[in-house]
């Protein structure tokens, strides 16, 4: 397999730059990844002018478009914002905490024959610089910053690129297809009209 060197990025256009290298070749090695992502410390001057967050739910503010491989996004969590239960729509998600803390909290995929209620599978919280990863084959989660006090920025990685996923009403197992919209993109607020359906949370 193809590699590229790992060293540690130095800046948040340090670690696109990587990424557009590494995203080149077709198959993706998900370690790399992740440690890329996690090696990259946060400076919050480096990514504050895509973090603009809304009051009542979690924005979604797309930073880079990796040349068609892969979307980059800053979500901006407020005090108790937090996502339904919901799927990747068969992509890699990365997830790095930028600041504050977010929870993680994994589910099965709902068994369509047992007509009931989805059970959390674990749970764990994400820590400053931290970078986790799921996919489909791994199962469902939702993410909560579960903080009164505190705000909460991640960096997300998804390849590729995805418009829509499913979303999952925990009591019954019961699912809907959903838009996700960007808040922001490029640092320029989204115009109203095509950012009015954001229901992932
Ligand atoms: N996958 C979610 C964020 S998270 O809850 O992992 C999204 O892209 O909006
Ligand atoms: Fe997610």
């Amino acid at each position: 397999m193809e590699h590229t060197e790992l060293v540690k990025p130095e800046s948040l256009e340090d670690l696109i730059q990587t990424l557009h290298k590494i995203f080149e070749s077709d198959r993706v090695n998900v370690e790399e990844v992740q440690s890329i992502m996690e090696s990259y410390e946060s400076k919050p001057h480096e990514w504050m002018k895509y973090a603009k967050s809304d009051q009542y739910r979690y924005t979604r503010n797309l930073v880079d478009e990796g040349n068609g491989k892969f979307n980059l996004m800053i979500l901006c969590w407020g005090e108790g914002h937090g996502s339904s239960i919901h799927d990747h729509t068969d992509s890699h998600c990365f997830m790095k905490l930028l600041q504050g803390q977010l929870k993680e909290t994994l589910f099965d995929w709902p068994d369509r024959r047992l007509q009931g209620g989805m059970t959390q599978k674990s749970q764990r919280v994400l820590l400053e610089n931290q970078c986790a990863y799921i996919n489909d084959s791994i199962g469902l989660h939702r993410v909560e910053n579960v903080s009164h006090t505190e705000t909460a920025v991640s960096l997300h990685l998804y390849s590729p690129p995805f418009q829509t996923c499913r979303t999952f009403d925990q009591r019954t197992g019961h699912h809907n297809t959903v838009r996700m919209t960007f808040w922001s993109q490029f640092g320029e607020r989204t115009p109203y009209a095509s950012s009015v359906s954001q229901e992932n949370n």
